[in-house]
């Protein structure tokens, strides 16, 4: 398993704000290792993200996930490949409204094929290791920015995902919950050889990874 972009162009907005946000960008994430995207604010880590997670079609580009080209699939096979093997963990959580934290992870187990029996244990314990054991029975709306993110990342860790991207995942937590978040993602990345990728400004992130990439180094981002 491994993520190459080659060559990815991605232009965002029209008229004015039009912005090449990615331009000719070459990048090479392994398996089994924990990649930090770092970059100033605005140098494109979102997008890369975006892009490596098959929610955005580069203008130009190959984006190969273990050899298939996630920007030549149609609509219908890159949601398959966003549902199967891609865990995306964005800095809102996006959970659905109305269901308790353990219902997140219940319904996206249930997507695919998963029996909820042999499922609680687990959820629970992925639930208690994000540090949430005490809001299982929670909805997003009573839930805090962080926690509501952390849930998210119980749940892409749940679905045990060939690609793990995530948004600055300790933006929202203290400091020792922001060690403990690194080294769980990092001892799920080494346990199941995936490639995970997590954009950030942290340096308790930077620190625990594997490998970093700069966005600095590549071209800045400029009006199209
Ligand atoms: N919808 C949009 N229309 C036009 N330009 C956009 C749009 N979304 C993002 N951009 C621009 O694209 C560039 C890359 O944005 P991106 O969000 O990927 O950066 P980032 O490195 O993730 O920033 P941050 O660290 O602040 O999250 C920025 O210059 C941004 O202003």
């Amino acid at each position: 398993m491994s993520l190459h972009l080659h060559d990815v162009t991605v232009t965002l907005g029209r008229g004015d704000s039009r912005t090449t946000a990615l331009s000719g960008l070459d990048a090479t994430f392994s398996p089994g290792a924990l990649t930090a995207l770092v970059g100033p604010s605005g140098s494109g880590k979102s997008t890369l993200l975006a892009v490596a997670g098959a929610l955005l079609r580069p203008d130009e580009g190959r984006v190969l996930l273990n050899g298939t080209d996630l920007a030549a699939l149609t609509d219908r096979e890159r949601a398959r490949a966003r549902r199967e093997r891609i865990g995306y963990v964005f800095q809102s959580g996006n959970l659905l409204t109305g269901l308790t934290a353990e219902e997140q992870l219940l319904a996206a187990a249930s997507l695919t094929g998963r029996r909820p029996r042999t499922l609680r244990a687990r959820i629970r314990e992925l639930l208690t290791e994000v540090g949430l054991e005490h809001r299982l029975a929670h909805r997003p709306d009573q839930l805090s920015g962080g926690e509501r993110q952390r849930i998210a990342l119980a749940r892409a860790l749940l679905l045990e995902p060939e690609l793990l991207l995530v948004d600055e995942p300790t933006a929202a937590v203290d400091r020792t919950r922001a060690h403990d978040l690194t080294a769980l993602i990092a001892r799920a990345t080494h346990d199941r050889a995936c490639v995970t990728v997590v954009a950030t400004h942290d340096p308790v992130v930077t620190a625990a990874a594997d490998t970093t990439v700069d966005m600095q180094t590549h071209p800045t981002p400029t009006p199209a």
